[in-house]
Order: C-alpha cells, then structure tokens, then sequence
C-alpha cells in the first residue's frame, strides 16, 4: 500500500506469507485476526509507528474471507477540503473543479474492506458524517440526491491516543464508541525480537523476487543477537532500513556484530568499501593497517612496524575489558542481556566479571 490511497488485491497464500512472526506477542495477535477477521464489527488497530498496523488490516481483509477489495485511505496524507469528497464521492458539478462524477471510497470498498488509517487527524465535521453512514450504512455523493446503501468492513488505525483526542475535543466520542468495537494493539518490534531472523529472511526473499540476481548480506548469529537486543524505536520500519542498509554495504557477504554496531545502526561505510584492494572483511582485519586501510577501532594508533613491543595478552585483555563495561552499561547493568549481546553464556560472563574485576555500572 503506502501513499495516500490504495487498492490492494487479495495476496496468494494465508497471512503468515506476509504477516510475520512466531513469538507468543504475535501468535496472540494472529489469534484475535482469525477470531474477529470474519464478523463485520469494525476494528480499531493501535500500535505505534513501523509497528505493521497497515499489514494488521489486510490480514483482517484476508481473514474476512470478502470478494470486494480493500481500500486503503491514509486521513492524515489528503488535505482535509479534499477528504470529504475523496471518501464519499461527488456528482458533476457538486463544486467548481468537480467536472465528472467520482466515485469516494466508501462506494469502492463495497463488498470489502474500507481501511482509515490515522484516523485521529480525520476533521471533526467528517467524523460525523462518517458516523452517519457507519450508523445507516448508506452513503450520499457530495452534490447528489440519491442515497446508496454500502456494505463494507471498516478498519481503523492510529498511533495516537484516540482517548486523549477525545479529551481534548478533537475526536468525537460517539464515533470513538462506534468504532472501536474490537481494539488490536500491535506489539512493538522490541516485545518480540525473537522475529527478526523470520523478518529478515521474509525481506530477503522480498528482494528476491524483486531481483533474482541480488547479492544479499548474510547476517551472522551474533549479528542477530545484537539486532534482537536494540529498542527498535521505528519497530519494523526501522528494520527494513538497517536491511536496506545492509544490502547496500554488506551485498553477498557476512555482516557480524561488529558491522551491526559500527555500520548499520549508526550510519557509517564499511572501511575496505572505499578502500583499494581489499576483497572481503578478513582480508581487510589482516591487512588492514598495511594496505593502507583504516585500521579496526581498537588498533587506531598503534605502531606495529617500528621497534615498540605490545603485551598481546595485555591489550587482549583490556580490550575485553572496555568491551564487557561498555555493554554492560548499554544494556542497564542487566547480565543477562549484555551476555547475549556479547554471545556469552550468563555463567562465563559472570565468572569473566569476577576474574577481571569489573563491576555492574552504579554497583
Ligand atoms: N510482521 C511483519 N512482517 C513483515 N514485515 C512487516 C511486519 N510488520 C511490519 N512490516 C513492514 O514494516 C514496514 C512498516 O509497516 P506498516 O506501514 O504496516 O506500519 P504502520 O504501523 O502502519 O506504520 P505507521 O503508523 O507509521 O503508518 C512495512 O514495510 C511493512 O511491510
């Protein structure tokens, strides 16, 4: 979908094809789609940004088992003089510009589904009218005399409080009632992390499709822990940009944590991208400083050609050290998650802390 408007036609395949994830968080929404996807009650879907909302209502249009289409309309996107006309249509000649009769949305999701997303930035006085047609599921072209009787499902949408719009006077509550009949939250991305990997491949194979020949990045299973430990605070928009990322940067080779870390949640080209000669990632970690390649991080300065001699154990071991602090502090001083985030076993982690004296951040 995306954009302002748009009719989708009914995908091959069950919802999981494109709905993805198998997390406890999921599997429950997916239970409540099949649940109250086939009944005609309106539903109201709540999430917040990048969570999927949009995908929620075609798994609810596909669960409904309706022929008619699903008519997507985006309230915040049209300008509000314009939206009126767009969803119910108007007869030629209803307003100066009006040269053909147009037929508004709510006649096009006849038999399907009619989904308003971000309908708390719909205008108060198109919310009653709405309610009007909603209460006697009949609809009036602007300019026309005739009244024409609609059966389609309602969606809705929204990342904000509707509650708090309603306090504020900007939402009409009788129309909040009328349509919030079934609320689905979508969780965020970060209460079920356990998806990444499935959405990750689902966007590879999306690639794919797209381009058969595509170079894709492979993404390492300490790759994958980090990933499964960030905020997500874009949800799975923000996913699919870190991947877009990847493609560019990573395109047919092995991304780790590190390039999670350094490359693709921060902003940064890979050194050996720009870099002369240097054919793959292990190639530039051995030669890097000779080849006149950025050196990693943590060899920044560090001579080794001339005469200075460097304890290996030594700097090993404060490398480990400002590795384990510097999690430790990203994740709240929780051990659990900076033993993922590392791809260390609780217990090591614990034992490693003990043998290199380093304590929880405030302990
Ligand atoms: N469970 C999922 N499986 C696969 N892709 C997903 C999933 N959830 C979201 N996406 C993808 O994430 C992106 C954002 O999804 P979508 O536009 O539906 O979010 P939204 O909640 O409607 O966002 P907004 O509130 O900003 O409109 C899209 O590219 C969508 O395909």
């Amino acid at each position: 979908m995306g954009g302002d408007v748009g009719t989708v036609s009914a995908r091959a395949g069950g919802i999981d094809t494109f709905l993805i994830g198998t997390s406890p968080a999921m599997r429950g929404l997916k239970d409540l789609i099949a649940l109250v996807g086939p009944s005609d009650a309106p539903v109201m879907v709540r999430g917040e940004t990048g969570t999927g909302k949009e995908l929620v209502a075609e798994a609810l249009h596909v669960a409904s088992g309706r022929s008619g289409a699903l008519v997507a309309v985006n309230c915040a996107a049209i300008p509000a003089d314009l939206l009126e006309s767009e969803l119910f249509g108007h007869e030629k000649g209803a307003f100066t510009g009006a040269e053909r009769r147009r037929i508004g949305y709510v006649e096009q999701a006849a038999g399907g589904t009619l989904f308003l997303d971000e309908i708390g930035d719909m205008p108060l006085a198109l919310q009653s009218k709405l309610l009007r047609v909603l209460e006697a599921r009949q609809v009036q072209r602007l300019g026309g005399s005739e009244t024409l009787s609609v059966d389609f499902r309602l969606v809705t949408a929204t990342h904000q409080s509707l509650e708090a719009r309603v306090r504020e006077g900007k939402f009409r509550e009788d129309l909040f009632h009328r349509i919030n009949t079934f609320p689905l939250t979508v969780p965020r991305l970060a209460e079920r992390a356990q998806d990444i990997g499935a959405i990750l491949e689902h966007m590879m194979d999306q690639r794919l499709r797209r381009d058969p020949r595509a170079r894709l990045p492979q993404f390492d299973q300490a790759a994958l822990r980090f990933l499964e430990c960030q905020p997500w605070t874009g949800n799975v928009r923000e996913l699919r940009s870190v991947f877009d990322r990847a493609c560019v940067l990573f395109a047919g080779r092995t991304v780790g944590a590190a390039q999670v870390e350094h490359n693709l949640l921060t902003f940064a080209v890979p050194s050996d991208r720009y870099a002369q000669g240097a054919e793959d990632a292990g190639e530039m970690a051995g030669t890097g400083a000779s080849a006149g390649l950025d050196p990693l991080p943590h060899l920044q300065g560090v001579d080794l050609s001339g005469d200075a001699k460097i304890n290996l154990r030594t700097y090993l071991r404060d490398i480990e050290v400002e590795m384990i602090e510097r999690a430790l502090l990203a994740q709240d001083g929780c051990v659990s998650q900076t033993a993922r985030v590392l791809g260390l076993q609780r217990t090591t982690l614990i034992e490693k802390m003990k043998k290199l004296c380093i304590r929880k951040p405030g302990a």
